[in-house]
């Protein structure tokens, strides 16, 4: 590989690209990654990181309105959202440094600018370099959305909403997913009227039905106003700053912010991936086989912009993996079953496997198990609102196939319990382990 300047070129220091330096690094190759944002991608600097902080952040309005019910007297509770923000801001600069050190100490090159392939073994840096590399990865990510309809560049995305210079009154969140209900609790919390706008018949698709019923349901008591079927025409700005939204319904929404959460595409366009060959999907994937390989034999990708899996972890495995296959003599591809997630709306729901429909689509005997309770601290703090936790089995054995929850801390949850799931336990395994009490998470060992 010596008439390379570099073993390995990665485009994309985010959770896919990091991890793939610097473990392609640390086999022996000599790495060099391009970065036009910060270190760290989106999960660090504008995805999962800062969204959880904010997430802690605005649940204290409850936790202290809560905590009298506990015998707390406390003066009127105050909020500075400057504070939050900025703290926010500044832990997200502590971990892109950290990030940036992991990259140097495993000496991986780092170059703070955009880059761009110009053929099976070269790129191009922003500053006009060009670069040569036996190996290019791709791991640029994916980018927020935005409909083409009139005006709709009042909005703003995921991108903007870490650093708004000031809260706003009122906020619609266009889309149905996991932004749209992580930032419609976060907004609501903090006192921002919130509408959540979607489009279709219900939300968050890809989780079991009787779960988001119940986040709708408890969003609704929470005061997010959700409106299903609901589409924009068009998006105006007045003279005092509100937009003023046309939908399909013949009526206008009055807003002070309007946030896209409507997916997120490939980052790939301008890439100069089709000039090299590289087969690229309808949505802009980057289309590669179980080895991240693309169909050029010198050029692989990881991560979001393959848009296979949209998650962190999911990233950092297929990073890893190449890593080991190119350069660590291991060739390993990444398990997509089983894959544990969450949304962390308020309250987060947490799943792994088979919804329920999905079960009852493969399996023919399938049967149901759920606990339908109010968590002990709910009770006291007199806050009627019940988790639900349901588990879906398959088989003469009982085999759990699916575990999806609604509640507090479910995430936390659910992580240890997809353990079990993953390892194909039955119903009788989750029964014969003793509960600790007192707790949620007894629940799943206590299923009805
Ligand atoms: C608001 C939000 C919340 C999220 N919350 C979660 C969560 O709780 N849990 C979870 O698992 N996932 C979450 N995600 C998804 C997660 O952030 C992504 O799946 C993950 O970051 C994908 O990693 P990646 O390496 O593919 O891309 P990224 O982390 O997006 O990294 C790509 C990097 O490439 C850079 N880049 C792009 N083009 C170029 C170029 N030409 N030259 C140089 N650099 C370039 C970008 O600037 C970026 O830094 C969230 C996403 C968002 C937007
Ligand atoms: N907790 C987490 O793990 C987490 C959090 C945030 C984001 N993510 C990842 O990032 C991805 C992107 O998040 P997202 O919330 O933007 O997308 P999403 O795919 O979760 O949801 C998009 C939603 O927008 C709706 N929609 C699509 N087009 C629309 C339109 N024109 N008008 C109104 N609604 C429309 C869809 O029906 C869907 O409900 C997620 O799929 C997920 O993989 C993960």
């Amino acid at each position: 590989m010596a008439e390379f300047e570099y073993d390995l070129f990665v485009i994309g220091a985010g959770s896919g690209g990091v991890r793939a330096s610097r473990i392609a690094a640390s086999h022996g190759a000599r790495v060099a990654v391009a970065e036009e944002h910060r270190v760290g991608g989106t999960c660090v600097i504008r995805g999962c990181v800062p969204k959880k902080l904010l997430v802690y952040g605005s649940h204290f309005a409850e936790d202290l309105h809560d905590a009298q019910r506990f015998g707390w007297n406390m003066a009127r509770a105050t909020f500075d959202w400057n504070i939050l923000r900025d703290n926010v801001a500044a832990e997200v600069n502590r971990l892109e440094g950290l990030y940036g050190q992991t990259l140097g100490n495993n000496k991986v090159e780092v170059f703070r600018e955009r880059a761009v392939v110009t053929g099976p073994n070269s790129v191009r840096l922003a500053s006009g370099r060009e670069i040569s590399a036996a190996y290019i990865l791709i791991a640029t990510g994916a980018w927020p959305s935005v409909p083409e309809i009139a005006g709709a560049g009042h909005g703003i995305t995921s991108n903007e909403v870490f650093s708004l210079p000031e809260l706003p009154k009122r906020a619609v969140i266009a889309g149905g997913g996991y932004i749209a209900n992580e930032f419609a609790g976060i907004f609501n919390e903090l006192g921002v009227k919130v509408s959540l706008v979607t489009h279709g018949d219900r939300i968050l698709r890809s989780y079991d039905d009787e779960i988001v019923d119940r986040l709708v349901d408890i969003s609704g008591h929470k005061g997010i106003d959700i409106r299903f079927n609901c589409s924009f025409k068009s998006i105006t700005k007045q003279d005092d700053g509100s937009l003023v939204i046309e939908t399909n319904q013949g009526e206008t929404i009055e807003t002070d912010l309007l946030l896209w959460a409507i997916g997120r595409t490939p980052h790939s366009k301008g890439l100069g991936l089709e000039d090299v060959g590289v087969a690229l999907g309808k949505d802009g994937s980057v289309q590669v086989g179980d080895d991240n390989r693309t169909n050029v034999p010198s050029i692989y990708a990881v991560g979001d912009v393959t848009n296979r899996v949209q998650l962190t972890p999911i990233a950092i495995r297929e990073g890893h993996a190449f890593a080991d296959s190119v350069f660590g003599n291991n060739p390993r591809t990444v398990n997509y079953d089983c894959i544990p997630t969450a949304v962390f709306s308020n309250p987060p729901i947490a799943s792994v496997g088979m919804t329920e429909a999905e079960a009852r689509a493969a399996h023919p005997d399938v049967k149901i198990y759920k606990s339908d309770f109010r968590a002990m601290k709910n009770v006291l703090a007199d806050r009627n609102e019940r988790a639900l936790y349901k588990m879906v089995v398959a088989g003469a054995n009982e085999r759990v196939v699916g575990l999806h929850l609604i509640g507090p801390d479910s995430g936390e949850i659910l992580q240890a319990a997809a353990i079990a799931v993953k390892a194909g336990l039955t119903k009788q395994d989750f029964d014969d382990t003793v509960a600790l009490h007192p707790s949620m998470s007894e629940e799943l060992v206590l299923m009805k």
